[in-house]
């Protein structure tokens, strides 16, 4: 069911609205496939100004509504990472997921900025202060990591090294605001289909794609010390995504995504996560204006948003 966001419901109870970033990955290097089939990263994420909001209302029982201009692509049933966290924490404690979630979606879907994470970040913290529970932080990311990888960087924001599948994480200072523009696709891409696609590369390569094959990846101190700084024109320098290879393999049109965006003056451009959205990195908020006016206007991608990160995380609104 779709429901416009005048439609959020408030109850005798009341609601609990949360607000969660999307994410950058300005490293992400992949090591080989484990045996229990995923890669071991060196996933340095950075929260960015876009926002899905989620609100938890007590009902008599569960219900998932969903409103913005993509709520159409996304699942509206058990399967949706909402739903999925409040039962979890429900589960947890003994009790009903008996609560209403509805998801004002803004992030791209299917796009690498890892909405869906931030709608299980979300919706965890929500229906956490709605019951009343006031779980410990530390276990709220470990339920975090049990709902997906890039869910406990969703709840936390900022900038962290995210290690193992990216769930072990270790927060990293960053010296100032970074201007970026993420050019949004039409139609998104499936993680597991773009690792399995970065291991095929790797295969066709020769250089093999198991956890023995491929080197143990590890974040670049230059690009650490770039965060710090908050150097855009040194951290342009030294943006990377292993992945990349992989998202361009199975959607070719992204690289006239990247160039035009780099033509109209960005600073460095790459895919974010598995794509298909493009992040470009830019000097400053009026060149991001410009990149994301030219990117708009080139027809090479939906649409164009200009934004800044380091962002917080989960946050009560
Ligand atoms: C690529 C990244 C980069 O931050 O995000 P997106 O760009 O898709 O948002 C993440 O690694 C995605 O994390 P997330 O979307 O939480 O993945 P999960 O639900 O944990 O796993 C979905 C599937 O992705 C693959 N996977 C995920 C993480 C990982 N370290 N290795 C993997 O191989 C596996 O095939 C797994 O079954
Ligand atoms: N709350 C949610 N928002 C978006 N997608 C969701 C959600 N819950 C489950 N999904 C599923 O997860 C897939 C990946 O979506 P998303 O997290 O937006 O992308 P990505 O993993 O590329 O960052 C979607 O195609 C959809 O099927």
């Amino acid at each position: 069911m779709i429901q416009p966001a005048a439609a959020t419901p408030t109850g005798p109870t009341g609601t609990v609205t949360v607000r969660v970033p999307a994410k950058v990955n300005v490293q992400l290097s992949v090591g080989g496939l484990r045996p229990d089939g995923f890669h071991g990263l060196a996933n340095v994420f950075l929260a960015v100004g876009l926002y899905d909001s989620i609100s938890a209302t007590r009902a008599d029982a569960p219900l998932l509504t969903v409103s913005g201009p993509d709520a159409a692509q996304v699942p509206q049933d058990r399967t949706n990472l909402a739903a999925r966290a409040a039962e979890l924490l429900a589960e947890r404690h003994g009790l009903a997921p008996d609560v209403h979630l509805h998801i004002a979606k803004d992030i791209p879907v299917a796009g690498g900025m890892a909405g869906g994470s931030a709608d299980a970040a979300g919706a965890l913290l929500a229906c956490d202060r709605l019951w009343g529970l006031n779980t410990p932080r530390e276990e709220l990311l470990a339920l975090c990591a049990e709902l997906g990888s890039d869910v406990p960087f969703s709840f936390a924001g900022g900038a962290a090294l995210g290690q193992g599948r990216g769930e072990r994480l270790t927060p990293l200072e960053v010296g100032g605001a970074f201007h970026w523009v993420f050019a949004v696709a039409d139609g998104g891409l499936s993680t597991p289909d773009v690792y399995r696609e970065c291991d095929r590369l790797r295969e066709a390569a020769g250089t093999g794609s198991s956890a023995a094959d491929v080197p143990e990846p590890v974040a670049s101190e230059a690009l650490l010390a770039a965060l710090r700084a908050g150097e855009a024109q040194a951290l342009a320098a030294t943006l990377h995504n292993d992945l990349q290879p992989a998202a361009l393999s199975l959607r070719p049109s992204l690289a006239e995504t990247l160039e035009t965006g780099l033509a109209a003056g960005a600073l460095a451009a790459l895919v974010s996560g598995s794509g298909p959205t493009c992040a470009f990195l830019t000097a400053d908020a009026d060149s991001a204006s410009r990149t994301a006016h030219t990117l708009t206007a080139s027809g090479t991608c939906r649409t164009a948003r200009a934004t800044t990160g380091p962002a917080p995380g989960a946050t009560v609104v």
